[in-house]
């Protein structure tokens, strides 16, 4: 890459209390490929490793898939196609409104929007194989809506130890959002102080460890819709009794 060229539009060094995260977006998509340098997905590995997470804009991908995703969330909600979200997982699972209170449906790749974004995915799954040792072998996604009044409680994404999930990645949806509406997303350190506050617009991704990274939904005032994705280690039964 040379010296010369601009950084991807990067967040992560930016303090909790900073609400002028630009809503423009960088030429990604170009500067996704540079001399066969995935920057994205470099960037995105080198910021796990150091701090476990990073906020970027775009993930190096077509705007007008963006835009379809968009509109396909949009479609799904007012369908009344997206379910209430639960917390846990197996048999444990169950309805919490009191923790989060999304809407959410799984994304299955098929649209042409979808399929691009999980290329996209696939990509930045074996970078951060290849980068951090992962073993990451999929990932799954949901399209997230939350109602006016909506959020979800400080968590993680998966207990350590028993994580299957490693890595979060999330896609928002969103245009023309005002500082004062809320619904950001809060980062919190491992001191659990505020690390950041990401204002979810169009286009803006957040990529943490699951399991290190506790965050959380401040409620906004108006309907925020989302791409969540896991990026996840399964390894099988079998496997698990040997260990
Ligand atoms: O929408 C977001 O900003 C985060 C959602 C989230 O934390 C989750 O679905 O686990
Ligand atoms: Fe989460």
């Amino acid at each position: 890459m040379p010296d010369s060229y601009p950084e991807p539009a990067l967040l992560s060094e930016l303090p909790a209390s900073d609400s002028s995260l630009s809503a423009t977006s960088l030429p990604l998509q170009s500067l996704a490929q540079v001399a066969g340098t995935d920057v994205v997905a470099e960037h995105v590995a080198n910021s796990l490793a150091s701090a476990g997470w990073c906020v970027l804009e775009g993930l190096g991908f077509d705007p007008v898939h963006l835009t379809a995703l968009q509109q396909e969330v949009v479609a799904l909600h007012e369908a009344g196609a997206l379910a209430p979200a639960a917390i846990g997982r197996g048999p444990g699972q169950k309805l919490a409104a009191e923790i989060r209170n999304d809407r959410t449906a799984w994304l299955d790749g098929q649209s042409a929007a979808q399929a691009a974004l999980f290329k996209r995915f696939s990509e930045i799954q074996q970078f951060l194989n290849r980068s951090l040792y992962l073993g990451l072998t999929h990932f799954e996604a949901h399209f997230a809506a939350f109602e006016p009044g909506g959020f979800y409680r400080a968590h993680r994404d998966s207990f350590q130890g028993k994580a299957s999930r490693l890595v979060s990645l999330v896609l928002y949806l969103n245009e023309r959002w005002q500082p004062e509406t809320g619904g950001e997303l809060r980062i919190y350190d491992a001191e659990g102080a505020v690390a950041a506050e990401v204002v979810p617009v169009l286009g803006r991704t957040a990529v943490f460890l699951s399991e290190d990274v506790l965050h959380e939904v401040c409620p906004s005032t108006r309907l925020r819709y989302s791409i969540a994705c896991w990026f996840r280690a399964d390894v099988s039964d079998n496997l698990l009794l040997l260990r």
